[in-house]
């Protein structure tokens, strides 16, 4: 027996219509004893008087009927679209209760839509990002998911894989009478070997995927003094940092969350880096460091007032990377000859002069780095372990090809499993839970 769940749709508290959604066995008997019979036509909307068990007016609303399998999960569904006051959904909730109906948890109507196969899992997680999606580009990668960009390309390898498999299999099985081997190596080796390279480029990707959903990170670094702080501040249109004359004032990491290019950013304002004075600053400094080095790309600050970089310190930046050259207002800014891949801006965090080409710069990276590509991306942790396990196994597998073709037979099998695990096709329980709780209430 499958229980009938309902939840709020929409978002609670006040509103001008909220929708509350059922799904289960039991939707259809409810919607007539809320909504009275006739029920409506499947998929159109009908105005009706939404009454409790004992007669009395809940509210006026529109009510569909979306019965299964032919519903978004497949199951019996209905839909109550009310007036949006929290005593009106309060008193429906109540009636649908008293109906034997209960209170979904999160991401159990995707769930229930998962089992019967109306999405993937990689597609679930699709829609749960698109719920979740802040800006334009999070929007464009969860919607390609949860239409199965991802779900598509899995599935094609998985469908090749099974193909090799077969090949493997076929020679075990039923040896021509000579040369194992140079079958197999002629069958199953190059299709083998395509594969794991399309899995390697898949991963090989810079996490992008990942990044369009968590943010981009950017670290202003530099010594003590160079504007660091005052440049963030000049980005975040805000004073988020405090911005001193006493070298040494930021101390914690200070980040500022902004959309740019239509993707999620976080720049971190840094201590300043120096032999330091005190545990408190030292400790800055280690973070400072740490933020750098796991940040996507590092803006490097110089006072022209009062340094010019050393070679040792050019040294250290990354190709992508940039060196900003602050308080042009006060000196004129040096010749540098900067190492291959770094950008260099001559700019005054005091006067703003050369911020818009820096912010242009900053923009057009994010831009190159994340915008979509035409095969998908990967999105989340769960995918990269999937694939690399896959990739681990192909490889293996590849090795023992022509020497050991049941070895070689097993580890496919391997593979396939870490790419079915990736799709939902084979459930891993705790996998499954762990996905969908992260969904929020009535999805
Ligand atoms: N009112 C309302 N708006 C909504 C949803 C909803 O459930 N209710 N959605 C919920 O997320 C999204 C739309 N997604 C949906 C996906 C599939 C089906 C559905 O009924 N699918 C059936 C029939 C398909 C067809 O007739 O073409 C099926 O797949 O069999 C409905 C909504 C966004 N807007
Ligand atoms: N003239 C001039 N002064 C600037 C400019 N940028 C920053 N300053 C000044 O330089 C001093 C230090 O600026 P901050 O932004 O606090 O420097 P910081 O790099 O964050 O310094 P720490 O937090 O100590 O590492 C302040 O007095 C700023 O007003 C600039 O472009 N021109
Ligand atoms: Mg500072």
């Amino acid at each position: 027996m499958t229980d009938t769940i309902f939840a709020l749709a929409s978002a609670p508290g006040r509103a001008g219509v909220a929708v509350m959604r059922a799904s289960g066995p039991g939707a259809g008997a409810a919607l007539d004893a809320v909504a009275g019979p006739p029920r409506p036509e499947p998929r159109r909307a009908a105005l009706r008087e939404l009454k409790r068990a004992d007669g009395t007016k809940i509210d006026l609303g529109l009510v569909l009927w979306f019965p299964g399998p032919a519903s978004f999960t497949g199951e019996d569904c209905v839909e109550f679209h009310v007036h949006g006051g929290p005593a009106v959904v309060e008193a429906l909730a109540a009636a649908l209760t008293a109906q034997d109906l209960r209170p979904a948890e999160p991401g159990e109507f995707t769930r229930r839509a998962f089992e019967h196969g109306k999405l993937d899992l990689t597609e679930a997680e699709g829609l749960a990002d698109l719920v979740d999606a802040e800006t334009e580009g999070q929007r464009a990668q969860a919607l390609a998911q949860m239409t199965g960009a991802l779900k598509a390309l899995y599935e094609g390898w998985r469908e090749r894989l099974i193909e090799i498999l077969a090949a493997i299999e076929g020679e075990i099985d039923f040896p021509d009478e000579e040369d194992v081997p140079k079958q197999l190596a002629r069958t199953a080796g190059p299709p083998l070997d395509a594969l794991i390279g399309e899995l390697e480029a898949h991963l090989a990707d810079d996490r992008r995927g990942e990044r369009v959903r968590d943010g981009f990170a950017i670290a202003l670094i530099g010594a003590p003094n160079a504007g660091k702080s005052s440049l963030l501040n000049v980005l975040a249109k805000r004073e988020a940092a405090i911005v001193t004359e006493i070298p040494g004032t930021t101390r914690d990491i200070v980040e500022v969350r902004q959309v740019r290019a239509g993707f999620p950013v976080m720049l971190a304002d840094t201590a300043g880096l120096r032999e330091a004075a005190d545990v408190v600053e030292a400790e800055g400094v280690r973070r400072a460091l740490a933020r750098a080095e796991e940040a996507d790309v590092r803006l490097a600050l110089v006072d022209v007032s009062r340094e010019t970089p050393d070679a040792d310190y050019l040294a250290r930046l990354r190709p992508g990377d940039s060196l900003i050259l602050n308080k042009t207002d006060l000196a004129d800014a040096p010749q540098i000859a900067a190492p291959d891949g770094v950008s260099v801006f001559p700019i005054s965090a005091a006067t703003g002069s050369g911020i818009a080409a820096l912010e242009a710069w900053i923009d057009a990276t994010v831009r190159d780095r994340l915008s979509m590509r035409e095969s998908p991306a990967l999105s989340r942790a769960r995918h990269r372990q999937g694939v690399e396990r896959a990739v681990a196994a192909l490889g293996r597998a590849r090795d023992q090809l022509t020497e050991h073709p049941e070895l070689a037979g097993a580890e496919a099998h391997a593979a396939l499993r870490a790419l079915e695990g990736l799709t939902g096709r084979i459930d891993v329980e705790d996998v499954l839970d762990r996905v969908f709780a992260q969904f929020c209430i009535g999805k």
